[in-house]
C-alpha cells in the first residue's frame, strides 16, 4: 500500500490515496499500526482519500487509537493539496465530502505550481449543549461554565465544528495541565462522545497561542477544527476579536469568524514530507 506523510501545522497523519488502489478493510487498525511512532510510520493518524460521489474527494479521518472522526482541520487542507498535486481534482476551487458535511475550499499555489497554503471554509459552529454533545448543562450553550476537573475550577467554552471541543482560556497552558488534565477531560463522563481540549493563551484580542490535547491521539503539534473552536469562544467569552492569529505549537493557522455567514474560515499551510510503502506481511 503506498502512502504519504504530511501534516499542516505539524499535526501529522499518514494519508492513503484510495481512488487508486485498494487498503485493508479494517481502517481502524491500520490507523492503530501506521500510526504507531515506534513500530510503524508514525503520525497522529490515519487518512484515508477517497472518491465522492458528491463532491471531488471524501476525507475518511482516523485517530493514532483507531477511532474515526467527523472532521479534521489540518487534515482536510493535506487531503486538498494531495487531489491538486496528484491530479486527483486537478482544481483550486474544491469540494471535498466529510464526516460532517461537504466543504469548499480555496488553494493557493506557488511558482512551482504546487499547493502551499490552502483555506477551507469550516461552517457554522455548533453551540447546542446536546448536539456538541455535552451534559454540563440540560439547555442551551455552554460558554465559560464554571466547572470542576479533577479538583480543578476551570470555565469552559464548548463548541462542535463537526466534532466536539472543550475551549479553556488559561494564564499559562502548562504540560500539567495539557498532558495532566487533557486526558481526563477527553474521558469525563460528561462528554458521552470524548472530546477534544483546546488550553488557550490570549496574546491580544487578535493573537492567541494554542496547546490541544485531541481525543483518540493525545498532544497534537495542532488542530485545525480546534482552532476554528477557539476563535469561535474568543469572541463568545468576548476576549479576541472575529479574525485571529493563532500560534500552535508547529505553526500558525489563520481564523475568522463571519458574523454575515456565521461560517468560520481557516487558512493555514501544507506539506507533504515523503511517501513510501506499507507492507502488512512485514508486521510483526
Ligand atoms: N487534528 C484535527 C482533528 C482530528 C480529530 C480529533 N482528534 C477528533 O477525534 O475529533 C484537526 O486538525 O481538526
Amino acid at each position: 500500500m503506498k502512502f504519504t506523510k504530511m501534516h499542516g501545522a505539524g499535526n501529522d497523519y499518514v494519508y492513503v490515496d484510495c481512488f487508486n488502489q485498494t487498503i485493508p478493510d479494517n481502517v481502524a487498525e491500520l490507523a492503530r499500526k501506521i500510526s504507531h511512532r515506534h513500530f510503524g510510520v508514525g503520525g497522529d493518524g490515519l487518512i484515508c482519500i477517497r472518491p465522492s460521489d458528491v463532491a471531488d474527494a471524501r476525507m475518511q479521518m482516523l485517530n493514532a487509537d483507531g477511532s474515526e472522526s467527523e472532521m479534521c482541520g489540518n487534515g482536510i487542507r493535506c487531503v486538498a493539496k494531495f487531489a491538486y498535486d496528484h491530479n486527483l481534482a486537478r482544481k483550486k476551487s474544491m469540494r471535498i465530502e466529510t464526516g460532517a458535511g461537504v466543504l469548499d475550499l480555496e488553494l493557493s499555489t506557488g511558482d512551482d505550481d504546487l499547493v502551499h497554503e490552502v483555506t477551507v471554509d469550516m461552517g457554522a459552529p455548533e453551540l447546542e449543549a446536546a448536539k456538541i454533545p455535552t451534559t454540563l448543562t440540560d439547555s442551551g450553550r455552554v460558554v465559560d461554565h464554571a466547572v470542576e476537573f479533577d479538583g480543578h475550577q476551570f470555565n469552559v467554552t464548548c463548541v462542535s465544528m463537526g466534532n466536539p471541543h472543550c475551549v479553556i482560556f488559561v494564564e499559562k497552558a502548562t504540560d500539567e495541565l495539557v498532558l495532566g488534565l487533557g486526558p481526563k477531560i477527553e474521558n469525563d463522563p460528561r462528554f458521552p462522545h470524548r472530546i477534544n481540549v483546546e488550553f488557550i493563551e490570549v496574546i491580544s484580542p487578535t493573537e492567541v497561542r494554542q496547546r490541544t490535547w485531541e481525543r483518540g491521539s493525545g498532544e497534537t503539534w495542532a488542530c485545525g477544527t480546534g482552532a476554528s473552536a477557539v476563535c469561535v469562544a474568543g469572541v463568545l467569552t468576548g476576549r479576541t476579536e472575529r479574525t485571529i492569529l493563532n500560534h500552535l505549537l508547529g505553526g500558525d493557522l489563520t481564523l475568522q469568524w463571519d458574523e454575515a455567514s456565521d461560517h468560520v474560515k481557516m487558512t493555514g499551510g501544507a506539506t507533504e514530507v515523503f511517501s513510501g510503502d506499507w507492507d502488512e506481511s512485514l508486521d510483526a
